[in-house]
């Protein structure tokens, strides 16, 4: 067995994943198997910015674990990659120097540990969906294609698109049907197994749950002119005290700072659709200088095909109970009645969910609901389509899969050269044919030979 591990550095929290795959099989499709993941425990890497040190530090415990779940003939052979997300996207737009600190401290203490160490970076947007869409395809085994030596089996199988949703940047990526590309930024090119895919992506940084969030309660606090907000997202009775630090300390609200008050009064009114309306501003649809466009000038060819939708998009549809349900106006009921639930009513029912993410389940679930439907544009027709999904045969559903099978040429581009005919069939059709052969010799032999013997005998 090979082994490799990768971390994710989120925006809110870091996870540690180690693969597996036996070494003969590397070039097959579906052979990788995820047999851990550790979260680490705390906040993401980015938000170490005042104590980098701490940033390195906080991955000892999952990196302990990982070498405790790899053989140790094996540790010195096991690449290591950390790809960081919109967390330190957006602390490299605030402060490059302090975000490259964070990554140097995080490399000092990756490279302590017995394993290949293969680099730290930020990953674009366009990179994080492009592989968490090859995650996907890889897993629901999408790229296997038969061979191209059998003319009349030549039957590819469509690909999922993928839809990530992640505390500060959400992804979009998919394989369009019609071939218009007016915006070839949102377009990669790959070839996989001897099949050429041209896919569509786009990251949308500040439209993750946590600063989607932001985003709105600093829009409210600059549309009210007060930093007392009654807010229908949240529950009713449900109050909360939100520092200023909190709300404008990000790229994507630094610019809607107005008041010097370090404090921001959150009320929950818990109103479904006066939630929705409030959130559709932040889709700006009245502007598109491409024949078709997702939302804030961004170019989106037709949907098309089924999309796993995993991250947020499964944490919060999976709490709601509505993974599975693929009525839209059964969604939007559910959540109607969610929101309308006292805050208080809520907490006795969840006693043991973690209060920050219980408090934020009717904005996450309303703003999922509006992204999908106002932002990308599916409807009822198309809302089955979506596969709210965590796992896939057993491993999660995330880029980090895709990023560690492109950095280890896993996915060759080409179908490898196989022989026509396995060995089993080779050999069984050697003995046949030299069964055949002898008998044909044998047959031969007594019909010209054995008669002439026999002839001379009679003579
Ligand atoms: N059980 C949960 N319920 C609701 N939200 C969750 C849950 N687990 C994680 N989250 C949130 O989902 C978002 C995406 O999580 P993750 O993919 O781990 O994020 P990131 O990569 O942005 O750190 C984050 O905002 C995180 O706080």
């Amino acid at each position: 067995m090979k082994y490799g591990i990768v971390l994710d550095a989120g925006s809110s929290h870091t996870s540690v994943y180690v693969y597996n795959w036996p070494a003969e099989k590397e070039n097959d499709t579906g052979v990788v198997q995820q047999v851990e993941v550790c979260k680490v425990d705390g906040p993401g890497i980015s938000s170490y910015s005042k104590d980098v040190e701490k940033a390195g530090l906080s991955l000892q415990d999952c990196m302990n674990t990982a070498k405790q779940v790899i053989p140790k003939k094996e540790h010195r052979d096991t690449p290591v990659y950390l790809g960081a997300t919109a967390g330190m996207r957006l602390l490299s737009l605030d402060n490059n120097k302090i975000a490259d600190k964070v990554l140097l401290s995080v490399e000092k203490s990756l490279r302590l540990y017995p394993f290949d160490f293969q680099g730290c970076r930020i990953i674009t947007g366009q990179e994080e969906g492009a592989y968490g869409w090859i995650s996907i395809n890889y897993m629901l085994g999408n790229f296997k294609q038969s061979s191209s030596w059998m003319p009349f089996q030549q039957t590819s199988t469509e690909t999922s698109g993928a839809l990530d949703l992640g505390g500060a940047s959400t992804q979009i990526t998919f394989e369009p049907t019609d071939s218009i590309n007016e915006s070839p930024e949102n377009f990669m090119l790959f070839r996989l197994y001897g099949k050429t895919y041209n896919v569509y992506t786009h990251s949308f940084l500040c439209y993750g749950k946590d600063q989607a969030l932001r985003l709105r309660l600093a829009n409210d606090v600059k549309n009210a002119g007060s930093t007392n907000l009654q807010n229908p997202c949240f529950n009713p009775g449900y109050v909360k005290n939100m520092s200023a630090v909190d709300l404008y300390g990000s790229p994507c609200t630094a610019k809607y700072k107005l008041f010097s008050s370090s404090f921001i009064l959150i009320t929950g009114t818990g109103d479904y659709h006066q939630c929705q309306q409030n959130l559709q501003d932040m889709f700006n649809k009245t502007e598109c200088p491409y024949s078709r466009c997702s939302f804030n000038r961004i170019f989106q060819p037709e949907l098309s095909g089924n999309f796993g939708a995993f991250s947020a998009f499964y944490f919060v549809m999976n709490f709601l109970n509505l993974t599975s349900e693929k009525d839209l106006s059964k969604v939007k009921e559910t959540l109607k009645e969610f929101c309308s639930e006292s805050w208080q009513q809520v907490k006795e029912k969840f006693p043991d969910i973690k209060e920050k993410y219980l408090s934020e389940y009717c904005f996450s679930g309303t703003y999922i609901l509006t992204l999908l439907e106002m932002g990308y544009g599916f409807t009822s027709e198309n809302w089955g389509n979506i596969n709210f999904l965590r796992k896939i045969k057993g491993s999660d559903a995330a880029w980090t899969l895709g990023y560690m099978l492109n950095l280890t040429n896993m996915i060759p581009a080409e179908l490898p050269s196989s022989p026509p005919l396995s060995h089993a069939s080779y050999v069984g059709l050697m003995v046949l044919f030299s069964f055949l052969l002898a008998s044909v010799v044998f047959i031969g032999w007594l019909y010209f030979w054995k008669p002439r013997c026999l002839q001379k005998g009679i003579i």
